[in-house]
């Protein structure tokens, strides 16, 4: 079918990191000349402001059974992610017979994590469906593992011994119970409601012949993992990140244009312009995570005390303590500088950035990659201690501090971390080269003729 004809239906839950790279993906498609709709839900629709706009590119929200500002918070994530489906699959249901009947079927579904209704859902209306993986495709082939009915680790009715769970992927080294997405244990307190529905989605992809599994990945960057899951097709398409970053086609497209957050009137770039180039600390914990007391003072005290600029992002979602307001009110602009949120591609593309202080979520990764940024990695929770590992083993683009008992990751802990990766030292020029190899090839996949490019290309030539 020629492209003009096909209209895909392409839907996120309205959380940052799910709505960037698959809002993005939507621009892509639309850019490649495909009809475009882009759905989440009601209350997260109203909350982007900037909504990109594309030629062929529109928007819709489905119900989550609140639609107002409860939508995500004082519901229990297991109660969001069983109404979401309730309320969301009737929505989506009439929003595909009114596509039909305007005359403009949905061809194509593509839906994100923590959504395996709407693969069912579309396959009831006969449309194909693929799944989008937006974490890396090491922490897919880690679930992958998981849920493996032969010889998995969880199948919602054995008992498991937790303590001793480690896992080895052909040509990786061993993923130990640290290395593993936090979500596999049930000491995480999302365990109840996330886990039975990321076995959904294996349970779903592994029912197709040859289920068609998206990845925001690159081959060259995770090749090993990508062959690790059989009996699916895997096809990583990424980094999915605005064009001006990336592939440069779009040099305006500095922004996925899905922002849930306002970004500040201050202008931090103008600040970063005046610093020397590699000389700033970037530290960001990404849109979810609500950091403790003792860790915002320890991240302040660890910044202070490594002698280098930093830009800083606290959330204003996240009311900061007293002991905190005091510390952030008593910071030079010579030293740093706080914001609630900011344009994290652009500050990260700044030539002045030298490290990404990063709690490891999958797109701040993969943007610190694109970026050719150095890491050093304060994982938390999910996919984000798989990150942390394959950064410092794999790609060898940074180190992950250590926490103490506490969780809490100490201020001389984050000082010894960036002066490894900052400093003059063998290890930090190592890494630092290293940073900028992965960068050139990261531009290079997305780039015509690239391997995310190809492969791009001919998972929309294949369609029928
Ligand atoms: O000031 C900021 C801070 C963040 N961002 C953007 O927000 C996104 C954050 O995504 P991510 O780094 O993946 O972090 P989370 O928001 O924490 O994402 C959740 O979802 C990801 C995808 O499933 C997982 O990899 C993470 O572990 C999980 O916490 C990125 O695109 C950032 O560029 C901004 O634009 N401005």
């Amino acid at each position: 079918m020629d492209i003009k004809h096909q209209h895909f239906l392409v839907t996120a839950i309205p959380a940052q990191g799910h709505i960037n790279p698959t809002l993005q993906l939507a621009k892509n498609l639309a850019r490649a000349g495909a009809q475009v709709t882009f759905a989440t839900t009601v209350y997260g629709l109203s909350r982007i402001k900037n909504r990109p706009a594309s030629n062929g590119l529109s928007f819709a929200s489905f119900s989550d059974g609140y639609d107002d500002e409860k939508s995500m918070k004082n519901r229990d994530f297991a109660c969001f992610l069983s109404d979401v489906k309730c309320f969301g699959s009737k929505d989506l249901t009439k929003l595909i017979q009114a596509s039909s009947n305007e005359g403009r079927p949905v061809t194509f579904a593509i839906y994100t994590i923590l959504l395996p209704w709407v693969a069912e859902l579309a396959s009831e209306m006969n449309v194909p469906s693929a799944f989008l993986v937006i974490q890396c495709a090491t922490s897919f082939a880690l679930y992958h593992r998981y849920f493996n009915s032969h010889d998995g680790i969880y199948d919602g009715v054995r008992e498991v011994d937790y303590s001793s769970i480690s896992i080895k992927l052909p040509d990786l080294s061993l993923f130990q119970k640290e290395d593993l997405p936090t979500f596999f244990f049930p000491n995480d307190p999302l365990f109840p409601s996330v886990v039975p529905s990321f076995h959904e989605h294996i349970k779903i992809l592994e029912q197709e012949s040859t289920a068609c599994v998206l990845v925001n990945t690159f081959n060259e960057l995770e090749e090993a993992s990508i062959k690790a899951v059989d009996g699916m097709n895997l096809i990583p398409i990424g980094p999915l990140i605005p064009s001006a970053f990336c592939d440069g086609y779009d040099s305006s497209d500095k922004s996925v244009g899905g922002n849930l957050f306002d970004i500040p009137e201050n202008d931090y770039l103008q600040w970063l312009d005046s610093k020397p180039e590699s000389s700033v600390v970037y530290a960001s914990f990404g849109s979810l995570l609500s950091l403790k007391k003792e860790e915002k003072m320890e991240i302040l005290h660890g910044l202070k005390e490594a002698g280098r600029s930093y830009l800083l992002v606290l959330r204003a979602d996240n009311e900061q303590e007293e002991e905190v307001k005091a510390v952030v009110e008593n910071i030079s602009s010579e030293e740093g500088m706080i914001v609630p949120w900011c344009s994290q591609m652009e500050v990260l593309c700044h030539r002045s950035i030298g490290c990404f202080l990063t709690h490891c979520g999958w797109n701040s990764t993969l943007e610190s990659i694109v970026a050719g940024v150095p890491i050093v990695g304060c994982p938390h929770f999910s996919d984000q201690t798989t990150n942390a590992k394959l950064i410092e083993e794999v790609w060898g683009i940074g180190v992950r501090a250590k926490a103490n008992e506490e969780g809490v990751v100490e201020r001389a802990e984050i000082r010894r971390c960036l002066d490894i990766v900052m400093g003059g030292g063998e290890k930090g020029e190592e890494i630092r080269r290293n940073s900028a190899k992965w960068s050139c090839m990261a531009i290079e996949a997305v780039k015509e003729n690239g391997s995310s490019h190809n492969n791009f290309r001919n998972f929309l030539q294949n369609l029928e």
